[in-house]
């Protein structure tokens, strides 16, 4: 059934929240499972759609999968067999191309249909293709489904034309039972990379530089199950983080590993709010309203794309005018002809949106575009005087668990119901008879 968030904005966030497990190292480490051929406890999952779509495709394959109310899932690989990569989920989610590295290391024979994953502008899978076919894969794409085989894989170097998250990791999962050394210069340093390489280390992997622009991948024979618990989310506690700004609000946001929010952390500071570091906890404090800044956004440690869209919310209401360069996906300003129904003062030139903040945002009906577009409609809703409804809701489920617990803990108003709207493309039956 479709549903859609109804928020009656305006409140102040107080109170304290815990952040969950990492969208984007979850979705690699479950099909990094496959490397093992064993069981692997995996702890600190979030309940997301993509994890429970990965669960499933795994289980398809012939993975034995359990998984409780913790977000702890038990995976058993020994089953796993070949495939056509005829599996239609795997067109749900950005993240089914990792399938291809974690096959083509466990048979040398890998098949997954092309990934999906949220239209934020051209996503090639190119540097993917590179890095495997450098290893000695035949990679093709053949009736919608991305393919490789190997004799044998071989180490080998590989230089990344761009900073590529998806590439880095699909390489590591290749290389890490190939024969040699890989190694990938100019490698993502995305903390959910280095998550990924302390998973596969975990397996018995030799990975060694994640978190530089220089991994190398020494290849072993034979890789072996193991428990691990996925890094906290950075992408949900800036969102969080970012809420309790746009809101004026008081919020500690826990279980958050400090320094992978830099960017942000600098971000907010130069709007003149607070930000308190603890250990694994960040408190941010807004009591007026925000100065202008600008941000571009960059592969880590720079500023996250994932959180631009949110950030540029909380900017349509600062003092002055911001200016935004998307430099990764060029089509990550979807959320902005939205919030200008919310009376955001907002021009978009190219990558580059230019934000005259207004005094206020005002309720209104806002459809969600993708994940962080609707991440992003939240916190608008949230700052925004009366009722705004957000419609296509299933992206922002897609990767956040439950968003609206959390914020109703730390006193929102908003709630999941029922949406009888047909689609846009749905068939419309008027009746105009008497
Ligand atoms: C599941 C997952 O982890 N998704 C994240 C991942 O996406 P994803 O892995 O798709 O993003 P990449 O880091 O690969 O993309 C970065 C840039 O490289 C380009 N590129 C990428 C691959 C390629 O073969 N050729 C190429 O040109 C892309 O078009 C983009 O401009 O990193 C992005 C950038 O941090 C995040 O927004 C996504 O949330
Ligand atoms: C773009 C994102 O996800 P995906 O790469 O899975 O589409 C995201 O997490 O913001």
């Amino acid at each position: 059934m479709k549903e859609k968030f109804v928020i009656r904005g305006g409140k102040a966030l107080r109170g304290s929240v815990s952040v969950g497990g990492a969208k984007n190292a979850a979705v690699a480490i479950l099909p990094a499972t496959i490397l093992a051929e064993d069981v692997c406890t995996i702890e600190n999952l979030p309940r997301i759609d993509d994890v429970l779509i990965l669960l499933n495709i795994l289980q398809q394959m012939g993975a034995k999968v359990s998984l409780d109310e913790e977000g702890t899932a038990t995976i058993d690989t020994t089953g796993v067999r070949r495939t056509d990569g005829k599996i239609n989920l795997a067109k749900r989610l950005r993240a089914s191309y990792y399938f291809v590295g974690a096959l083509l290391g466990r048979f040398s024979d890998a098949a997954i249909y092309l990934p999906g994953g949220c239209a934020i502008g051209r996503r090639p899978i190119d540097l993917h293709i590179k890095g495997l076919s450098a290893l000695g894969a035949n990679v093709h794409i053949e009736n919608g489904l991305l393919m490789a085989k190997a004799e044998e894989l071989v180490g080998k170097d590989v230089y990344l034309d761009q900073v590529s998250v998806g590439a880095t990791i699909n390489i590591m999962l290749a290389a890490a039972k190939a024969q040699g050394t890989t190694t990938i210069v100019n490698a993502a340093k995305e903390p959910h990379v280095v998550d990924v390489a302390n998973f596969l280390n975990c397996m018995g992997a030799k990975v060694k530089g994640a978190g530089t622009d220089i991994i190398k991948v020494r290849g072993v024979e034979k890789l072996h199950g193991c428990s691990y618990s996925v890094i906290p989310d950075q992408i949900e506690a800036g969102t969080l983080m970012i809420a309790a700004a746009a809101t004026r609000g008081d919020v500690t946001v826990q279980n958050v590993i400090p320094t992978h929010m830099d960017a942000l952390t600098a971000k907010l500071l130069e709007m003149g709010v607070e930000v308190e570091e603890g250990d694994d906890s960040l408190r941010v404090r807004c009591t007026k309203r925000p100065r202008r800044v600008s941000i571009k956004t960059l592969p880590y440690p720079g500023f996250p794309t994932d959180l631009q869209q949110p950030a540029t919310v909380l900017l349509s209401t600062a003092e002055g005018t911001s200016v935004i360069v998307e430099n990764i996906f060029e089509s990550r300003f979807k959320h902005i002809d939205e919030i200008r129904r919310m009376g955001a003062n907002v021009t978009i030139d190219d990558r580059v949106a230019v934000v005259e903040g207004v005094e206020k945002l005002t309720g209104a009906p806002v459809r969600a575009s993708d994940l962080r577009a609707g991440a992003a409609l939240i916190v608008a809703g949230l700052m925004a005087d009366g009722v705004t409804e957000i419609t296509n809701i299933k992206y922002i489920d897609r990767g956040y668990d439950h968003i609206e617990k959390k914020l109703i803990a730390l006193g929102a108003d908003i709630s999941r119901v029922p949406d009888e709207e047909p689609e846009d493309d749905e068939e419309l039956h008027f009746d105009f008879s008497k």
